[in-house]
């Protein structure tokens, strides 16, 4: 060949690759040249944006129309979870890869740990928690915060694998990791030991049972090829601690904030409780009559629409490419569900900053009012589709008792000299929402209606 065909055959073959290149990146969806806080990352083309993150491949979708093309047409492309090597040494169903023993585990904890009459079961539990509580106000005068636990990528997950290695194993990440996962280890071997021995000698019945009975039970029954191995069990065990306490704590304390911050629906809600638990001489509120608390109900929407405790969901991983708002998205690709800007979307909520309960309290047209249980998807705090959170029907009598039970007893103010227009209502940057400021609240006991007052 001459030399002039060679250069103008490199001159087609380089335009060529030019091209394609191009049009394959036109395909994927806007990134952000710059990008100071996860959480802003809002509106990209369609409600979604595209990062490359070291060796991830990312996806962000922030729109409520995004997330519902996402969860209803290719919630299996992404039902995955990316690797992560802290994750993989500390948990279970939650961060595994999506497949036969994620779907073993998670049967366990639906079915048999978190099924109604399973949750029902521990009502005496609850209300024996609540009680204690609210007794004790010294520890309701404090609002605790509790440890944090970054559901996400660490740092080194970013990198390929082996600059990983070398990075954990320089950090000391790796021994970080082995020490608590022993620390775990040991504190979950030791209960499994006394429940195996307490259940030898006849303790324990089936309607008492706590979720290590349970698991042990159904190892005894040999229950449908679940393989409960002593560490499928404690992983188990593990993942209903990691996944509630947390969540629920970080709930508790953002609804109290709003409430105190939202004097009229402190009110609303004391008055709505005084209503429905009409015998004042009950120490303690019986699970029976929340149905009946609407409004209260309503503030838990309320106050997760603004405060998911996991603003970006748990990562999702896809297995298979999907086309999503018209992108191309490629296999492998990381997924952040952004929670906290589809609550506050504009096409999806009217004055999406203000706290405001009684959006959800009737249904607008007619309807039922949005529900945060994975089909409305302007309000999924506990995600949706085949990943979505298995513990909601745990985790709502607990905040519902916990805060009717806080509110009913007490008035809560501010310390003095500070007005609601003080309250910093802005969370913690990270993958959880904790506030940036603990909250510091001050109990009043109040007095009910015969008279008598509220805790002796
Ligand atoms: C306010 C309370 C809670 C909130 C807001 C919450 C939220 C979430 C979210 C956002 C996810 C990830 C969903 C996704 O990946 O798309 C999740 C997963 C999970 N949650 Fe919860 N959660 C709460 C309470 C609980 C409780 C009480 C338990 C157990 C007792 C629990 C157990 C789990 C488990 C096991 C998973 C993993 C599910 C899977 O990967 O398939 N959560 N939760």
């Amino acid at each position: 060949m001459f030399p002039y065909e060679l250069a103008a055959a490199t001159g087609v073959l380089i335009v060529f690759l030019y091209v394609v290149k191009n049009r394959r990146r036109g395909m994927l969806p806007p990134s952000p040249r710059r990008c100071r806080c996860w959480l802003q990352l809002r509106y990209g083309g369609g409600g979604i944006l595209y990062l490359q993150l070291g060796r991830r491949r990312t996806l962000v979708v922030s729109t409520a129309a995004a997330a519902t093309d996402l969860f209803r047409n290719h919630d299996l492309a992404f039902a995955s979870r990316p690797r992560s090597m802290s994750a993989e040494k500390l948990m279970n169903v939650s961060f595994a890869p999506y497949g036969e023993s994620w779907r073993r585990g998670k049967k366990v904890a639906v079915v048999h740990l978190l099924s109604p009459r399973r949750v029902e079961s521990f009502a005496p539990v609850r209300a024996a928690e609540v009680a204690r509580s609210s007794r004790g106000p010294a520890a309701a005068r404090r609002l605790g915060r509790p440890w944090r636990a970054d559901a996400g990528f660490q740092p080194e997950d970013l990198l390929p694998d082996v600059p990983a290695r070398i990075v954990r194993w320089a950090t000391g990440l790796d021994k970080k990791l082995d020490d608590i996962a022993e620390a775990w280890d040991k504190f979950l071997s030791k209960i499994v030991a006394s429940h195996e021995e307490k259940r030898a000698n006849g303790v324990g019945d089936e309607d008492e049972e706590d979720f290590l009975y349970v698991l042990l039970r159904l190892r005894r029954e040999g229950a449908d090829g679940l393989e409960l191995t002593d560490d499928r069990i404690k992983a188990t065990v593990k993942d209903m601690i990691v996944g509630a306490t947390e969540t629920s704590s970080q709930t508790l304390e953002w609804a109290m904030a709003e409430v105190v911050a939202n004097p009229r629906v402190m009110t609303k809600l004391q008055d709505e409780i005084a209503r429905v638990v009409a015998t004042a001489d009950q120490p303690t509120i019986a699970e029976a009559v929340l149905n009946k608390m609407e409004y209260l109900k309503a503030v838990f929407k309320e106050v997760l629409r603004l405060h998911a405790p996991a603003p970006l969901l748990v990562p999702h991983e896809s297995t298979i490419p999907a086309v999503v708002q018209g992108y191309e998205i490629p296999a492998k690709t990381s997924l952040f569900v952004n929670v906290w800007a589809i609550g506050r979307d504009p096409a999806a909520w009217d004055a999406p900053e203000e706290f405001r309960p009684e959006r959800f309290v009737g249904g607008s047209g007619g309807g039922p009012p949005v529900d945060f249980r994975g089909t409305d998807y302007q309000l999924i705090p506990f995600g949706a589709g085949r990943r979505i959170c298995p513990g909601i029907n745990f985790a709502l009598p607990i905040l519902e008792i916990a805060l009717a039970g806080l509110l009913r007893h007490f008035d809560w103010e501010l310390p003095a000299g500070m007005s609601p227009a003080d309250l910093d209502m802005v969370e913690e940057p990270g993958l959880t929402t904790p506030r940036r400021v603990p909250l510091v609240l001050v109990p009043e006991c109040r007095t009910l209606a015969q008279g008598q007052p509220a805790l002796q």
